[in-house]
């Protein structure tokens, strides 16, 4: 018998997270485990209660999608505490950049099981400093993608909108943020090399998908050691749609426009040559306003059942 912390969220998987999040419970407990419910009434919440408890966990276990996965990575980035995610989003892009199994309450805690019985996999986290980083995790780790371009702007409203709910929320930010946008002015320093453009991507790449899918970075690899820099230069509407849509499978990698390069380290930093940067969003989730700072922290977490290839 192992103590597992739980966490799950109703509002994910469009409003099922709370049935998935018994039916979990349930199967974990048929384990015979013995679970502490770290479930508040939010994000911040939840993660509070888990950092209180940690030290008297043998693993902490996320239901729900990658804001849940994200905040798992909070509790357990650069400590020995293991994390089992059961997969139950409606973006679920660290669970399957780790090799889970994706909307399978069963299959999910199967691989927890195999997981506490020493089958896990090790992956690398990006690891996010900076002034303005959102409370109440400073710094802030991601498993998929951090992004500060026009996404970025998209997700912002997305999030401050309470209507419509649900992916068609994004459609209504993207129709508002896409005619608005002008290139962001950007300084960024990588590796020790240090530039000024303007763009309309930025992001940095821990794993080849985010956004519920969209393939950023191809070559990407959360058990490689390095992160990826994704800038899309400056861009007129018709060249983002073009953008945009080949993100689905990967082949905007050819675009002229687009540069992707292996970093250790990289700072983004706002600049007037263009106009300002929206705050930064990872795996789906607020991070804060710039200037970051985001490094690799290899083999920062281990991921029960995962697969590292
Ligand atoms: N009680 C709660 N515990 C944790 N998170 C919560 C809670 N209530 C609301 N949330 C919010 O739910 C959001 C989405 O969570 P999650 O990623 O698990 O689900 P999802 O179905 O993939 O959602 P989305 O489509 O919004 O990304 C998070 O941003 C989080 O802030």
């Amino acid at each position: 018998m192992r103590t597992l912390g739980i966490i799950t969220n109703p509002t994910s998987g469009s409003g099922r997270g709370a049935r998935r999040g018994a039916e979990a419970k349930a199967a974990l407990a048929a384990g015979g485990h013995h679970l502490v419910d770290l479930s508040r009434g939010s994000w911040a919440a939840s993660y509070e209660a888990a950092m209180a408890r940690r030290d008297e966990l043998d693993a902490l276990v996320v239901v729900g999608g990658d804001g849940m996965a994200h905040l798992g990575l909070q509790v357990c980035a650069e400590h020995s505490l293991p994390l089992g995610i059961i997969a139950a989003g409606s973006g679920d892009d660290i669970a399957m950049a780790v090799g889970l199994p994706r909307h399978d309450i069963p299959a999910s805690v199967r691989r927890i099981e195999e997981g506490l019985r020493g089958l896990t996999a090790n992956l690398d986290l990006g690891k996010v400093d900076g002034d303005a980083i959102e409370e109440p995790c400073r710094p802030r780790y991601f498993g998929a993608v951090l992004s500060a371009g026009l996404d970025a702007a998209v997700a912002s409203y997305a999030r401050a909108i309470t209507f419509p709910r649900g992916p068609l929320k994004y459609k209504v930010a993207t129709m508002r943020e896409v005619p608005r946008f002008r290139p962001y002015g950007v300084r960024i320093s990588a590796d020790g090399r240090e530039w000024t453009q303007t763009c309309t991507l930025v992001a940095v790449a821990n794993a080849r998908i985010f956004g519920g899918g969209l393939v950023i970075s191809p070559e990407s690899h959360v058990a490689d050691g390095r992160l990826e820099l994704v800038t899309a230069d400056a861009m007129g509407k018709r060249d983002i749609a073009r953008l945009f849509a080949k993100l689905k499978d990967g082949s905007h990698v050819t675009d002229p426009l687009l540069r992707i390069q292996q970093v250790d380290k990289v700072s983004i930093v706002p600049d007037p040559s263009g106009a300002p940067l929206p705050p930064a969003f990872a795996d789906g989730e607020l991070v804060g306003a710039m200037p970051l700072t985001v490094s690799i922290a290899r083999a920062a977490v281990t991921v029960l059942g995962g697969r590292a290839q």
